[in-house]
């Protein structure tokens, strides 16, 4: 459920505020080239065209016909929506220091630790120092031996414990992998299964997607605030931030600090560097940043390797053929694998999980395409829509098909998984890396069937959600092992 479903009802209570308090909006009657747009409603905009729907199909369906830039109202938050990687290049390219910045939010505010985070605080000396912390100081060449250390622990001990012949959903083992994973790197020792109000770190996290998602201050910026404390979204905001900030204090009073180099984690790096609240915040966009985004990528690659035997059989030749005798195999194994790295390209280009990036705040006058983007305009750029173009991937850009890179030099911004610019991911390396290594593994072993009666067509592909996109059923196979791995 997102900010639309709730969104109606609450119109009625705005309508009143606004018919109070309204003044002529500033981008009316402007005499500027503004970008074409549907037709919208006064106070809630375009959202009656997006509530219900799957926000990225319905505004990727509305750019068809408005095209590639296109003006809309978010409640009264006009909204710019770029759908070519022409425009997104203009905008990363020419714009970039102009759209460094994020859209400010009450709810944002509450979520980040009071912008003390990476990911949503205002462009400026404080989050160039958060990113310059997180880059130098965690995801450097010393801290991957510690993480390769940890990833190869977690492996093993998934690798031992399948229960192999019988029906397995990935869904729930790549989650809690990647949650024990990432509490390991981040805090040294695993909170997957700890509760704080009743509440564990997944469900936190999941809880975080719907409260990112939008709220009514984002569409309001205003006088939003109101409704979020009638709609009882503010209580449910204090609630959820009670029990995460709890359990971040949890990880930083528990921590023993680490003086092995291979053996620290991002508390040990950043700890003497951060005050309290920004470590949280920095912790915050690790588990936000990390867990989901990767956790899909693994369970849509899955689907989509075992959904296509072709493409399997192509990997697991390369694998096998590259890992001499190891037990398990690490980057140097991988490094040795194109098809490998070319199928988490393509999971990532065919269901990237981050439809949207993160939204941009245009804070000058600026062009793109042509047409006039005012201040206080949010940017949004569709990496969904980019990664499906058929002008730039052609008539097969709606088929998983890895051996598209074999020949194919893709230019920056065809496809944006990661974003772009000066506030692209910066886990971007790490987060590829982690999975090309968790894939190798699971296909060098193991031989993954479907469930019995179940054929290849029947592993549906459909997906679901806005603000990441999941596969709408879970993935179920049977994990069998390997000929020459059979004891
Ligand atoms: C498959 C995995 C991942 C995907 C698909 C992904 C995707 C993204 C996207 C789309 C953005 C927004 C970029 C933009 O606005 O241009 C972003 C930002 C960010 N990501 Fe990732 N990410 C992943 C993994 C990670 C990991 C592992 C980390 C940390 C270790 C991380 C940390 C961050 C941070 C801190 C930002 C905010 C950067 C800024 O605003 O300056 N991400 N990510």
């Amino acid at each position: 459920m997102d900010i639309f479903t709730y969104f109606l009802p609450a119109v009625l209570i705005l309508s009143f505020f606004y018919i109070m308090i309204s003044k002529k909006s500033s981008m009316g009657g402007s005499g500027f080239n503004l970008p074409p747009g549907p037709p919208r409603l006064p106070i809630i905009g375009n959202v009656h065209q997006l509530a219900g729907k799957i926000f990225h199909e319905a505004v990727w369906n509305m750019s068809k016909k408005y095209g590639p830039i296109m003006l809309l109202h978010l409640g009264s938050q006009p909204a710019v929506v770029i759908s070519s990687s022409e425009l997104a290049t203009e905008a990363f390219k020419t714009h970039d220091h102009i759209l460094a910045n994020r859209p400010y939010s009450n709810n944002l505010r509450r979520l980040t630790f009071d912008y003390n985070d990476i990911a949503f605080s205002p462009y400026g000396d404080h989050s160039k120092k958060m990113r310059k912390v997180l880059v130098t100081e965690f995801l450097n060449a010393k801290m991957s031996k510690s993480f390769k250390k940890v990833l190869d622990m977690e492996l093993k001990s998934v690798l031992d414990s399948l229960p192999y012949g019988k029906v397995v959903n990935l869904n729930d083992l790549f989650a809690s992998f990647i949650v024990d994973f990432a509490c390991k790197i981040v805090a040294g020792k695993g909170y997957g299964e700890v509760k704080i109000g009743g509440t564990k770190l997944k469900d936190m996290l999941d809880e975080m997607l719907i409260l990112f998602s939008g709220s009514y201050s984002e569409m309001f910026p205003k006088y939003g605030w109101i409704l979020e404390d009638l709609s009882g979204w503010t209580r449910r905001l204090n609630k959820h931030m009670s029990n995460y900030d709890g359990l971040l204090e949890m990880m930083l009073d528990e921590h023993i600090d680490h003086t092995n180099e291979d053996e620290k984690d991002l508390i040990d790096a950043c700890r003497s560097l951060l005050t309290r609240e920004e470590m949280k915040g920095i912790m915050s966009n690790v588990f936000n940043g990390a867990v989901d985004t990767s956790y899909l990528t693994l369970v849509w690659a899955m689907a989509e390797i075992v959904k296509n035997p072709r493409i399997m059989h192509k990997l697991q030749a390369e694998i096998r053929s590259n890992s001499g005798q190891k037990l398990r195999l690490d980057e140097s194994d991988t490094a040795k694998m194109p098809y490998l790295k070319y199928a988490v390209k393509e999971t990532l280009r065919f269901h990237g999980p981050s439809p949207f990036l993160i939204p941009r705040d245009c804070v000058t006058h600026i062009q793109i395409g042509g047409y006039d983007i005012l201040p206080g305009t949010k940017v949004l750029i569709n990496s969904w829509g980019l990664a499906k173009d058929p002008r730039v991937w052609t008539e097969n850009a709606n088929e998983f098909y890895p051996d598209r890179f074999e020949k194919r030099v893709v230019d920056q911004f065809d496809m944006t998984p990661f974003g772009g610019g000066r506030r692209s991911c910066p886990g971007y390396n790490f987060a590829t890396s982690t999975i090309e290594v968790v894939l190798a593994n699971l296909l060098y072993t193991i031989d993954w069937k479907l469930p019995p009666g179940m054929t290849n067509q029947d592993l549906d592909t459909e997906e679901e959600g806005s603000l990441l996109v999941r596969k709408k059923t879970p993935l179920l196979l049977v994990p069998v092992k390997h000929n020459s791995q059979a004891q």
